[in-house]
């Protein structure tokens, strides 16, 4: 599904030129749940936004379902990443005016579904989070859990390729963080894609497969029959 080929991100030039990723190559299949750990700095985020087409790397090339991003403008990426890919941030980043309702139909309507429709499917969603009691919440009156759930919801919407999620647990506490684990390996065993960031060792028993990173490169990966309990 996503192709990774000799990939470099550079931020500023010259002297204070950082490179974040050192020639990274990585193939994501269509059903992996792929963890990307490291330690801070070492360039997972900036792997991230360049699956997520939210940047361009400075050298080598990212294929997406035999696509070359490269090759997309502007426009091609923002509908790109509205429909093929679904985004959960560590930090939530649902839009503070809006219920939780609201927030989980703005992509549909981004994406031009109907009001009814998208707010139809908004509910089924929230539905499947376990929150269609809080649909007319504001993101301040949820908990952070809660809001999480909401935010996987509305990542779902569009049903994406891709879903990328950056320490979607570390804003909480072990037992937000387990449920939210779980729901993502339930959407993964349905079939999704997921690529996560992740700083928990404890997650990556249940994962199939685990990209270490060091330094802006690839220095591990593995992949494993997880022992179904
Ligand atoms: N916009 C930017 N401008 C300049 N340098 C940046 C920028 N974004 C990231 N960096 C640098 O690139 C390197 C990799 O950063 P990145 O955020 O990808 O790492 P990370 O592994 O996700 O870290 P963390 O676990 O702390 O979130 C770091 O040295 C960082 O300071």
């Amino acid at each position: 599904m996503i192709s990774v080929n000799k990939v470099w991100k550079t931020y500023g030039s010259g002297e204070t030129a950082v490179h974040a990723l050192r020639g990274i190559d990585l193939n994501v299949m269509k059903g992996d749940f792929v963890a990307l750990l490291g330690p801070s700095g070492c360039g997972k985020s900036s792997l991230l936004h360049l699956l997520g087409a939210m940047d361009v790397p400075s050298k080598g090339d990212i294929t997406f379902n035999d696509q070359s991003l490269g090759n997309l403008n502007q426009r091609q990426l923002a509908e790109h990443r509205l429909m093929r890919i679904g985004f959960i941030f560590q930090t939530f980043n649902l839009i503070p005016s809006l219920t939780a309702m609201e927030n989980v139909a703005l992509p549909m309507k981004f994406a031009g579904v109907g009001t009814k429709e998208a707010n139809h499917k908004a509910h089924q969603l929230l539905e499947q989070v376990q929150l269609s009691n809080r649909s007319t919440h504001l993101p301040s009156e949820l908990s952070g859990g809660q809001r999480q759930r909401v935010a996987i919801a509305r990542a779902l919407g569009n049903n994406p390729d891709l879903i990328l999620a950056d320490e979607p647990t570390g804003n909480l506490d072990s037992e937000n963080g387990e449920m939210i684990m779980e729901l993502l390996l339930n959407l993964n065993r349905e079939g999704r894609t997921i690529v996560m960031v992740t700083h928990n060792p404890e997650w990556t028993d249940k994962i199939s497969r685990v990209v270490r990173m060091r330094d802006g490169k690839l220095i591990e990966s593995q992949q494993r029959e997880l022992q179904i309990k």
